[in-house]
């Protein structure tokens, strides 16, 4: 600690290029990193981004996730480690809460003291909390990375995809028929200007298929997936359907994917995490 002329006590402050460069650093033990994006509240990101990480340890994979979506922050209660806490090490540095599978998590919500809290927080203050909690945490090493981001295309996302080394690739999560056209161009521009490779899109809430009849319905509408996956030059990676037992499994804390392995929309999504694998494995 430093002292000024007139005995106030001074700390250096930690630029943020310097805070970038240090996350960067902290993320290198993964050897993919996957960002999970879409351009529009409400399509399921969060589900998605926390199925893929579960799916990928069901696979022998070694995974972190990152809640990047600081306002709406809800990976801890698709993992059913809501009631836990992030604490620190010896050196201050931030330890990631173990989830089901191994799968080490890393949530602002994880370190409110109760996940009721609004983070009432502007873009520059996420932008920079963002950056902190990365370059601060002990992320160890492991083989994906995958990171629930931010919703929109703003700064925090910007700030966070900076922030990361060497990004593997992106995902689009849509849904279908919620003015699906504009969001997705957004996002796969977003994808273009930060120089992140598209992996493809993923229709969430596809469908529904009545587990009596077999019946397959478009409750939300015509599917978008394929159109708009061609129109982008990218590919359709998965359509998950709805499934209600989603929220079920979400109400009783434990993740959908473990609590029912074999729902429709689990079979769509270890579908979905096989083709991420051979996707970005192979190159
Ligand atoms: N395929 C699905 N079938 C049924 N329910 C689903 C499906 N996907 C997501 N949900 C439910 O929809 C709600 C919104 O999902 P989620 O929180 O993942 O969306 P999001 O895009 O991250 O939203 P936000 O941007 O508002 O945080 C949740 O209650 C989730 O459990």
């Amino acid at each position: 600690m430093l002292m000024s002329s007139s005995g106030e006590k001074r700390v250096p402050f930690t630029p943020v290029f310097k805070l970038i460069n240090d996350a960067k650093k902290r993320l290198e033990g993964y050897k993919y990193k996957i960002i999970v994006l879409s351009g529009k509240g409400g399509v399921g990101k969060t589900f998605i981004s926390s199925s893929i990480a579960l799916g990928l340890a069901i696979r022998g994979r070694k995974v972190a996730i990152l809640d990047a979506d600081v306002h709406g922050s809800s990976i801890p209660l698709m993992l059913g480690i809501q009631g836990a806490r992030h604490y620190a090490d010896e050196n201050g540095d931030i330890l990631p809460v173990e989830g089901p599978l191994g799968v080490k998590a890393v949530a602002i919500n994880l370190m409110l003291d109760s996940p009721d809290l609004p983070v009432v927080w502007r873009g520059p203050l996420v932008s920079r909390a963002i950056t902190e909690l990365l370059s601060k945490v002990a992320w160890g090493s492991g083989d994906y990375l995958v990171i629930d981001m931010p919703p929109g295309t703003g700064d925090a996302a910007i700030t966070l995809v900076q922030s990361l080394p060497s990004i593997t690739g992106a995902i689009i999560v849509t849904a279908p028929n919620m003015l699906t056209e504009t969001i997705v161009a957004k996002a796969v521009n977003f994808t273009a200007k930060n120089n992140v490779r598209l992996l493809g899109i993923v229709e969430n809430m596809s469908y529904f298929k009545c587990p009596v009849c077999g019946t397959v319905f478009n409750l939300l509408g015509k599917s978008t997936g394929e159109y708009l996956a061609s129109k982008y030059g990218t590919v359709l990676l998965g359509m998950i359907p709805l499934d209600p037992l989603i929220n079920e499994a979400v109400d009783k804390g434990v993740p959908y994917l473990l609590a029912y392995p074999h729902g429709e929309a689990a079979k769509a999504i270890m579908e979905l995490v096989d083709k991420i694998i051979k996707n970005t494995e192979a190159n």
